[in-house]
């Protein structure tokens, strides 16, 4: 049995990460924490593996403080930059226990890690890219984690087939043109009724290619965050380890 403690247990993930957890045969769920809980009482002698889904101002100090206290996690929390995972890096370099792990994904859903995966293989062969990401009003940071990893994805995979920049006349913007990542530009939709969305477009002289993730549930994250669980309580990857691609056969 894999014992499993959440951080943000109360949240719309958390919440249904404990659900996920109750309800899996080789899982059960050792502390679930939120805001103003103790995160020290988390250790290894009452939990394998953390689910750590916060906030991005909030996630890297518990990440920290989790490794220092001995167990595995798995983050779900966006807000991650490459300065904050030298920092989980450094940790790791000092952890309590051989092998520890931390796993973070900017997105747990199948449909969303494939659309990555395709849009990285379309990348070189497209003059243009653009990503569109929609979500609920309720989300805090824009533009998602999801769509900042997809736009480096693209932006590496164009650097490595030798694309230079793509085609643009915009002389005047006041914004309408979205965040540029990596040389990708980046538009965020807040929509009242929407859960989590992405499209990836990419665009030749007279053809264009959509690739479009939808995540209608949260449902749809739960089957990647036990994966998650169990290839890290599995001890197979030691070290920091960034998207769920990696573990799948893609
Ligand atoms: N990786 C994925 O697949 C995926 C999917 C959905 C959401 N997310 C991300 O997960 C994060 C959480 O999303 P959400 O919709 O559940 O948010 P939410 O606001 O519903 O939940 C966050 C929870 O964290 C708690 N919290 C805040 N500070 C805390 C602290 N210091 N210690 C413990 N708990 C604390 C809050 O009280 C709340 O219950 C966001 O960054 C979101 O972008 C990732
Ligand atoms: O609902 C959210 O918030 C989501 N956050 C992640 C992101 O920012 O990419 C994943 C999708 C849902």
């Amino acid at each position: 049995m894999i014992r499993v403690s959440v951080v943000g247990a109360k949240g719309r993930m958390g919440s249904h990460v404990v659900e996920a957890v109750n309800g899996a045969a080789d899982a059960q769920l050792a502390l679930a924490l939120d805001a103003g809980d103790d995160l020290t009482a988390i250790t290894p002698d009452n939990t394998d593996v953390v689910v750590e889904f916060t906030v991005p101002s909030v996630s890297l100090g518990n990440v920290l403080a989790l490794v220092k206290q001995g167990v595995d996690v798995v983050v779900g929390t966006t807000g991650w930059t490459d300065d904050k995972l030298d920092q989980v890096r450094a940790a790791l370099a000092e952890a309590p226990r051989e092998g520890q792990s931390v796993f973070i994904a900017p997105n747990f859903a199948i449909s969303a890690v494939l659309a990555d995966h395709f849009a990285k293989v379309a990348a070189p062969y497209f003059e243009s890219a653009e990503v569109i990401e929609l979500h609920h009003p309720t989300k805090v940071d824009a533009p998602s984690g999801t769509a900042i990893h997809t736009a480096q994805a693209i932006g590496e995979a164009r650097r490595a087939a030798g694309l230079g920049d793509m085609p643009d006349a915009t002389e005047t913007d006041g914004g309408s043109r979205g965040q540029v990542v990596d040389g990708v530009h980046v538009h965020a939709v807040r929509l009242r009724g929407l859960n989590a969305h992405e499209e990836v477009l990419f665009g030749n002289a007279g053809e264009q290619l959509t690739i479009r993730a939808d995540s209608f549930d949260r449902i749809s994250f739960m089957p990647g965050v036990l994966l998650a669980v169990r290839k890290v309580a599995s001890g197979a990857f030691p070290g920091l380890t960034v998207g769920l691609d990696h573990f799948l056969d893609l």
